[in-house]
């Protein structure tokens, strides 16, 4: 979570937070009051008095408040530091590729377009789409792989293949060998963390309300106002869309003749949504999580603490484990 949260702000806002390393207390305050705030909006659901304590000022929503205060105070302090940034030298900031950058620029060719409120919503949508999804399907991923060693052993093999051409180097010179290329040619771990969400998609139940009277592809008329669902975790384990082995973890159903990675339509294979709100991090999800997996996979083998343990869910927002991993990691070589 923590280098999923590092990850999200350097390369969409240009900002290093510096939470992993733990070198910025506000970072980490921030990410704190996050993740108590979005805790505290799923619980609303289950509150029928929410309104209330939040007038009243009470128990919970007057924690959200506090929450919401520190969430602000760095967000805002995050878009002032890049208006100051911009205002010193425009020709260097117009180079630069970050979406939160590039918002303030269209901002400047078209100014009152957008007040800082909104570019505030718009850097917690990403945080909120792009942290807690990615570092949940890594640990998914971390738990499929303890109970399947052989799948781990040719994820650590393919790595070295297509990175070193099967040298045995250190982590730095690893690292920089993870280029676009090599990644690219990374079928097989491609398929793995693809099979992971099948079986654990980090948005498991995707709820949507109907703007008005509509009728279903199949006929099924809904009201305005309605609430439609749709739900990937259990549509990637129905056997009449993937077979008799659908409950089984099987990266190779992904896989060509050629051990070639081949893509399903997004309307069978949910995790990232289908049509015009198709998530727009789903390659930058991909390469993120294949750059950690080959980085840690080619290093260390992991087994579970305890073998025959076994994880659940927790009912929130994303797909998220009910108890915490323990995984025991020894050297590879
Ligand atoms: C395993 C990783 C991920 C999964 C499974 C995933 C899944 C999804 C899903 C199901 C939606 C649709 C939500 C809806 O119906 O409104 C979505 C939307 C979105 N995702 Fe992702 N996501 C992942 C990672 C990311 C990352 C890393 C980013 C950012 C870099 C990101 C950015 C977005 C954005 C901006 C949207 C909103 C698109 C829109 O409303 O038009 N996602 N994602």
């Amino acid at each position: 979570m923590r280098s999923t949260l590092d990850s999200i702000f350097k390369v969409g806002f240009g900002v290093s937070l510096g939470v992993l390393s733990g070198s910025s207390e506000e970072g980490v305050a921030f990410a704190r009051a996050f993740d108590n705030a979005s805790e505290q909006v799923l619980h609303r659901f289950l509150d029928p008095f929410w309104k209330a304590k939040r007038l009243l000022n009470f128990s919970s929503e007057a924690a959200m408040k506090r929450w919401l205060r520190t969430i602000n105070a760095f967000i805002y302090a995050v878009i002032d530091r890049k208006i100051e940034q911009m205002g010193r030298d425009q020709q260097e900031f117009a180079k630069k590729e970050d979406i939160l950058s590039r918002f303030l620029l269209e901002r400047e060719r078209d100014p009152g377009c957008f007040d800082n409120k909104y570019i505030r919503d718009i850097i917690l949508n990403f945080v909120i789409a792009g942290r807690d999804t990615t570092a949940g399907t890594l640990s998914w991923f971390l738990y499929v792989l303890c109970r399947n060693q052989a799948v781990q052993d040719r994820i650590a093999e393919e790595v070295r293949a297509a990175a070193t051409g099967g040298r045995d180097v250190g982590a730095q010179e690893l690292v920089a060998c993870l280029t676009e290329d090599a990644i690219g040619k990374m079928h097989y771990l491609h398929a793995a963390l693809t099979e992971t969400l099948r079986l654990y998609p980090a948005v498991p139940v995707d709820v949507k309300c109907c703007f008005s009277d509509d009728t279903l592809p199949d006929g099924y008329a809904v009201n305005k106002g309605d609430m439609v669902n749709y739900q990937p975790f259990p549509m990637g384990r129905m056997e009449f869309l993937w077979g008799a082995d659908a409950e089984e973890f099987r990266p190779e159903r992904w896989l060509d003749g050629d051990g070639i990675f081949v893509t399903e339509s997004p309307f069978k294979f949910t995790a990232f949504q289908a049509g015009p709100r198709v998530c727009l991090g789903k390659e930058f999800a991909y390469r993120q999580m294949k750059i950690f997996a080959a980085v840690l996979l080619s290093m260390y083998r992991f087994e579970m603490w305890d073998a025959d343990a076994t994880v659940g869910y927790r009912a929130m927002l994303t797909l998220k484990m009910d108890r915490p991993l323990y995984v025991r990691a020894s050297l590879r070589r």
